[in-house]
């Protein structure tokens, strides 16, 4: 069985790809909502996080505030990094535990949601990454149209990710959303067919 991550940048449709091959049946594992269970109080990270960032991250009921969070860790490429290095290993045991399940299921694939991947420790368990883009001007439209923000806080939300052209370099395959959801879909299930096409004729090929 082989593990695809799917990423790409804020708006650019990478859970829209994941929710198609989700529809098809195969299993996908979301980066995201496990990074917010080992954050979770009680979970692995919690405490960690507060001896870096200040006990003040928690709510008076004792639930992470994601937004004081990511204002103090983000506001330094050091607290990026502390970030990372503290929720990262726990995210990928329980990512590589679904992985482990998905196994026992006999699919041929399980798909990894992940807007922090590339570069990252889990990049080594991929065996294929799919990223996901589209230009600047439609990931800010689309993330206005989803979460309600004005365009210059979802231009600033996509300044402070990895840049296109390090995940571009880091794909194996391209899916460029620059169309409408059927055309995206499209596009997924060519990627779909040649991921299915190397599983069967073993051949390797790059975007
Ligand atoms: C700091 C947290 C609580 C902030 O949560 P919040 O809901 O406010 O924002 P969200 O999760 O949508 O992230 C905001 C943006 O920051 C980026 N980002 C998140 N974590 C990281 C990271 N470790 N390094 C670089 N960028 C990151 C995301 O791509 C996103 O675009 C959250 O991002 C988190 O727990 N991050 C650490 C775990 C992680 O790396 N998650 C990403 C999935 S692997
Ligand atoms: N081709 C498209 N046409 C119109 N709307 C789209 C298209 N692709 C995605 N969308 C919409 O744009 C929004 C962003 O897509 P999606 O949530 O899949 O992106 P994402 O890469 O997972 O973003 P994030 O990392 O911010 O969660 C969603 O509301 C989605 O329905």
């Amino acid at each position: 069985m082989k593990v695809i991550a799917i990423t790409g940048r804020s708006g650019s449709g990478k859970s829209t790809v994941s929710a198609y091959y989700g529809s098809l049946g195969y299993p996908v594992l979301d980066a995201d909502r496990t990074a917010r269970e080992v954050t979770r109080p009680g979970g692995p990270c919690l405490a960690q996080l507060c001896d870096a960032f200040g006990s003040d991250i928690l709510l008076p009921d004792g639930t992470l505030d994601r937004g004081c969070l990511a204002a103090r860790a983000f506001a330094t490429p050091e607290g990026t990094r502390r970030l990372t290095d503290i929720t990262h290993p726990a995210i990928i045991r329980e990512l590589l535990d679904g992985v482990a399940a998905a196994q026992s299921t006999g699919v041929p694939f399980v798909f990894v949601d992940g807007a922090v991947i590339v570069g990252e420790a889990f990049e080594q368990y991929c065996d294929a990454i799919i990223v996901v883009t589209a230009s600047e001007r439609e990931a800010v439209s689309r993330i206005v149209l989803r979460d309600g923000i004005s365009k210059q806080a979802a231009r600033m939300r996509l300044a402070a990710q990895t840049p296109e052209d390090v995940l571009r370099a880091a794909a194996d395959y391209i899916i460029a959303n620059t169309g409408d959801g059927r055309h995206l879909r499209a596009a997924a299930q060519a990627v779909l067919e040649r991921l299915l096409a190397k599983e069967t004729n073993g051949t390797k090929e790059k975007t």
